[in-house]
C-alpha cells in the first residue's frame, strides 16, 4: 500500500492531436510534445487511442514507443481491435476505458462490476504482455471492489464530476469522493491513479489526497500550453502538484 507523497504526472497529449487532426496537417506532432513533456518534467505519458481516431493514429503510439524516455500509459477500449494492438506495441501500461463514438470525451468510468467476466478476461491477455493494467472507474466502492476481483493491479479514478462540479458544496461532496476512493482502493492493496479534467485552479486539493500515485492530465494543460509553451505549462503543473502533495 502506497502512502507515500511523492505524486507522479502523466501528460496526455491526445488534444495536441486533435489540433492537428482538425486540418490533416502534420504539426502539431504529438511526438514533439511528448518530448518536451519528458524535459519538463512529466513521469509518463498518456495516450488514448479512440475507436474513431478523433485525435491520437496508430502511427503516434508507433513513434512514441520508439522514442519516449519514460513510459507510455496506453488508454483503449476494451474491443479487439485494441486488444490486439496493445499486443503488438506492448505498453508498460494500460488504462482500460469506456468508450463510445458519440460521446465529447470519457463521460463516466469503466462499468467492472457490470461485466467482471469480459473485463477478467482482458486484464488477464494484457498482464500476459507486461502491461500493468489499470481500470479508469468512478470513485464508486463497488466498482473498485470489482477491479480487485478481477486482478487489475491498478485502477485510476474518474475526478470529472469534481472537476465540472459547480457549488462549493459539490465541490466539495465530490472531492471527498475521490478521497474515499482513493481510501477504498488502497485498502484493497491496488495502486490509485486519478485523473479527467483537472486544471491548474482544481489540481492541487486532489493532489493533497495521501495515496495518490499518478495524476493524468491533458486538455487544460495543452490548452495552457497554447500560451506559454508546452514546457513551461507541464512545468507549472507539475510543480503545483508537488507542492500541494508535501506533507
Ligand atoms: C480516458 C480519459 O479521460 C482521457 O483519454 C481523455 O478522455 C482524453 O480526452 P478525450 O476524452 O477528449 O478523448
Ligand atoms: N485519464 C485522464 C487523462 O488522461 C486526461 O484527461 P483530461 O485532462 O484530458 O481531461
Amino acid at each position: 500500500m502506497s502512502t507515500s507523497n511523492r505524486i507522479l504526472l502523466g501528460v496526455n497529449i491526445d488534444h495536441v492531436a486533435t489540433l492537428r487532426q482538425a486540418r490533416g496537417t502534420r504539426y502539431p506532432d504529438p511526438v514533439k510534445a511528448a518530448l518536451d513533456a519528458e524535459e519538463a518534467g512529466a513521469d509518463g505519458i498518456t495516450v488514448h487511442l479512440r475507436e474513431d481516431r478523433r485525435h491520437i493514429q496508430e502511427r503516434d503510439v508507433l513513434l512514441l514507443k520508439d522514442v519516449l524516455q519514460t513510459r507510455m500509459n496506453f488508454e483503449m477500449g476494451v474491443t479487439e481491435e485494441m486488444m490486439a494492438f496493445a499486443e503488438r506495441i506492448r505498453p508498460a501500461h494500460i488504462c482500460l476505458v469506456p468508450e463510445t463514438r458519440q460521446e465529447l470525451t470519457t463521460e463516466g468510468g469503466l462499468d467492472v462490476a457490470g461485466q467482471e467476466a469480459r473485463i477478467s478476461m482482458a486484464v488477464e491477455r494484457l498482464s500476459k504482455i507486461g502491461a500493468e493494467v489499470s481500470l479508469f472507474i468512478d470513485a464508486d466502492e463497488r466498482q473498485i471492489e470489482a477491479s480487485k476481483r478481477v486482478g487489475a493491479p491498478a485502477i485510476e479514478l474518474h475526478t470529472g464530476r469534481y472537476a465540472d462540479a459547480q457549488t462549493p458544496t459539490d465541490v466539495a461532496d465530490e472531492l471527498q469522493r475521490v478521497a474515499d476512493g482513493v481510501a477504498c482502493g488502497l485498502a484493497q492493496g491496488l495502486i490509485v491513479n486519478a485523473g479527467h479534467g483537472l486544471h491548474y485552479h482544481n489540481v492541487e486539493a486532489v493532489a493533497a489526497i495521501k495515496g495518490i500515485n499518478e495524476l493524468n492530465i491533458g486538455h487544460a494543460l495543452v490548452a495552457h500550453a497554447l500560451f506559454v509553451g508546452f514546457k513551461s505549462a507541464v512545468a507549472e503543473m507539475k510543480a503545483l502538484i508537488l507542492a500541494a502533495a508535501k506533507p
